[in-house]
């Protein structure tokens, strides 16, 4: 198993390896007071008892009002792509990252969902079990701060404690004043919401892996104490359900690359 796990956390590209805990937007104002992996992480990765966190996958998903920016910000991380023409997603998407996380292998599947009103029941139907929950707003549009709560309720509903992010995009539409009066009262909100804030582009490439590493660790973290309090008591069933998750996976990354989940026609 150590072997195997080593193999595969030496076979993610360089811009996929994580060996320092990355810092929050703003420290002091986050509910995350991490500045590291937890010790006992750290033991257990370096001394490969992690269990079965590098053969499962974590599960992220991306929510916010119509064109907030979900998708660009999930193609920016990604593909390190910026597509300036909008083009709506249908129900839902999704993607595969690999990561190296102190050295131990790390997936997550990330679930870009529908914005538009009609489509709310089959994007919903994704959020269940999420590890990560980001809700997205648009930093230039008012509006979509209003709505910041009702998508975090909703997204969080059927989690078992999800690290929760709050993402401002289009930081490069707005001036440095502008974009700071926002994150005061956001910043607030998220506080009361048990999430961390934070600012983005993804048409300049602004803080956008800061941001994607942040979220990853602080997930893998979570993550491998979870084991480590479950003892790794994860039955043979488990650990069957949790290989074959990984094999249907990586058979969609060979054949597609991506897989578009259409739901609905437009
Ligand atoms: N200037 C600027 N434009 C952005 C940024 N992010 C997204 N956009 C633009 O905003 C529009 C909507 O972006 P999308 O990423 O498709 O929005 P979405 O939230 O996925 O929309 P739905 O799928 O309908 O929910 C597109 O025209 C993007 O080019 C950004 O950081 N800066
Ligand atoms: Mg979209």
């Amino acid at each position: 198993m150590s072997a195997t796990r080593k193999i595969m956390a030496q076979n993610v590209p360089s811009n996929r390896v994580i060996s320092t805990f990355p810092e929050a937007y703003d420290p002091l104002t986050t509910i995350y007071k991490k500045s590291n992996f937890h010790p006992k992480v750290k033991a257990a990765c370096s001394e490969n008892r992690t269990g079965t966190v590098g053969l499962k996958i974590c599960k992220a998903v991306l929510v916010g009002d119509v064109a907030v920016g979900k998708t660009s910000l999930v193609n920016r991380f990604c593909h390190d792509v910026f597509d300036r023409d909008y083009k709506a997603t249908i129900g839902v998407d999704f993607e595969v990252e690999k990561f190296s996380i102190l050295s131990t292998p790390f997936t997550l599947q990330i679930w870009d969902t529908a914005g538009q009103e009609r489509f709310k029941s089959i994007a919903s139907s994704y959020y269940r079990g999420a590890h990560v929950v980001i809700v997205v707003f648009d930093i230039s549009d008012e509006s979509s701060i209003s709505s910041i709560s009702r998508w975090m309720t909703d997204a969080t509903a059927s989690s078992d404690h999800p690290v929760k992010f709050i993402v401002g995009t289009k930081k490069d539409l707005v001036s440095k004043a502008a974009c700071q009066a926002v994150e005061e009262r956001v910043k607030e909100i998220a506080l009361s919401l048990g999430a961390e804030y934070w600012s983005v582009s993804s048409k300049t490439g602004e803080n956008v892996q800061k941001f994607s590493f942040r979220c990853v660790s602080l997930t893998f973290d979570a993550a491998v104490l979870r084991e480590i309090e479950s003892n790794g008591q994860v039955s043979q069933k488990q650990i069957g359900t949790i290989k074959m998750e990984r094999e249907r996976t990586d058979m969609y990354e060979t054949r597609k690359g991506k897989m578009k989940v259409t739901c609905c026609k437009t």
